[in-house]
């Protein structure tokens, strides 16, 4: 049986919830839980696998986050292209504030321009964010399913962009990911192959990876002026068409050809993955806030189709096959070699 979760009225002034940490350390005595990847623990929630500040921020954010018409959130699974999209739409929607040589994202990681929502509620456990830094339109990140957003999300005009990405190049990305925070960390790992069984077994960050992929589909072709549905394949193979489509779907399209053609150049320059990895501000080893991960793990390789270098082919056939069991019907596919 679902569990209910609280979502009374959001509250658009500031406010303070002292007991929400109790609530949740409560909760979480009475959720299955996991191992992740990297040693510590996942917990699931309505059928969904959190990490705790994640679980935290999702409860927190349903019940506070005033959503405005205008606002602008990304919304990803983990490891599918999140922080390139996060600097693809700030570099759109905020085009007009600075020159290209002068732009924020090339002193600060697009994760820090366009915060989790969850994230940010976690870390203000005792003074709900009020976002008075960031720019008008809001840009969020968040990696919440679609059938748990915040109703101010889903019942106001506010626009989702959402992208995912393979599930063979996400686990990849997402095991690699964790490996290096845990031995940055010293905690104790699961191997490849372990982890493999998690992911098979729907056990992952924001997971199943299926329901969260499907949850958004299906919602972005109910709703396509709402939502607008990318694949990081899709992005890597033009990128260009991609941010126009993404100007157009978020309302500020490029006004003339000259414009077009050499602003969108620029976009995808100033946010491609070799420009972004080589940044200062993404080489430190400085942790961003509330994400305990170093800036530059954020860009590893940063290419389609890696999966083939680790996975052994039974391993690979077999998430190919659950793939397409998932998908059946639903019109969404992955091209893969
Ligand atoms: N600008 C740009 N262009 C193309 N690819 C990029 C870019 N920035 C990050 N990446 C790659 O995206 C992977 C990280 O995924 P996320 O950004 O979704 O991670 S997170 O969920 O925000 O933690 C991770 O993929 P892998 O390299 O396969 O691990 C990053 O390298």
């Amino acid at each position: 049986m679902e569990k209910a979760i609280n979502s009374s009225q959001p509250k658009a002034s500031h406010g303070v919830e002292n007991n929400l940490s109790d609530e949740v350390e409560e909760l979480l005595l009475t959720l299955p839980r996991e191992k992740n990847f990297d040693g510590t623990y996942l917990y699931q929630f309505n059928g969904v696998w959190y990490r705790h500040k994640f679980l935290y921020g999702m409860i927190s954010t349903r019940r506070h986050f005033p959503a405005r018409d205008s606002d602008i959130i990304v919304s990803t699974f983990p490891k599918s292209g999140t922080t390139w999209l996060k600097a693809l739409t700030y570099a759109i929607v905020h085009r007009s504030r600075c020159a290209f040589e002068h732009s924020p994202l090339l002193t600060t990681n697009p994760h820090e321009l366009v915060p989790f929502f969850e994230i940010s509620y976690y870390l203000n456990k005792n003074d709900i964010p009020s976002f008075e830094h960031l720019y008008t339109p809001r840009i969020f990140g968040t990696h919440i399913p679609y059938s748990t957003l915040p109703d101010s999300i889903v019942n106001s005009n506010c626009r989702i962009v959402y992208i995912c990405r393979n599930p063979l190049d996400q686990f990849i990305s997402h095991w690699y990911f964790l490996l290096k925070q845990a031995h940055d960390k010293e905690s104790e790992t699961l191997s490849l192959e372990e982890s493999f069984e998690k992911v098979c077994n729907g056990v992952l960050e924001a997971g199943p990876f299926w329901e969260h992929v499907l949850g958004y589909w299906k919602a972005s072709l109910d709703n396509s002026h709402k939502i607008l549905f990318l694949k990081y394949e899709d992005l890597k193979e033009d990128t260009h068409s991609y941010v126009k489509k993404l100007a157009e779907f978020l309302g500020c399209p490029f006004s003339n050809v000259e414009e077009k053609e050499r602003v969108i150049e620029e976009i995808v320059k100033l946010c491609s993955f070799e420009n972004m990895k080589d940044l200062e501000v993404n080489k430190p080893s400085r942790n961003i806030p509330g994400i305990k991960a170093k800036n530059s793990d954020f860009f590893r390789k940063g290419e389609v189709g890696d999966w083939t270098n680790h996975l052994t082919p039974s391993m690979s056939e077999r998430l190919k096959i659950l793939m397409e069991e998932k998908f059946s019907g639903s019109g969404l596919a992955f091209k893969l070699s």
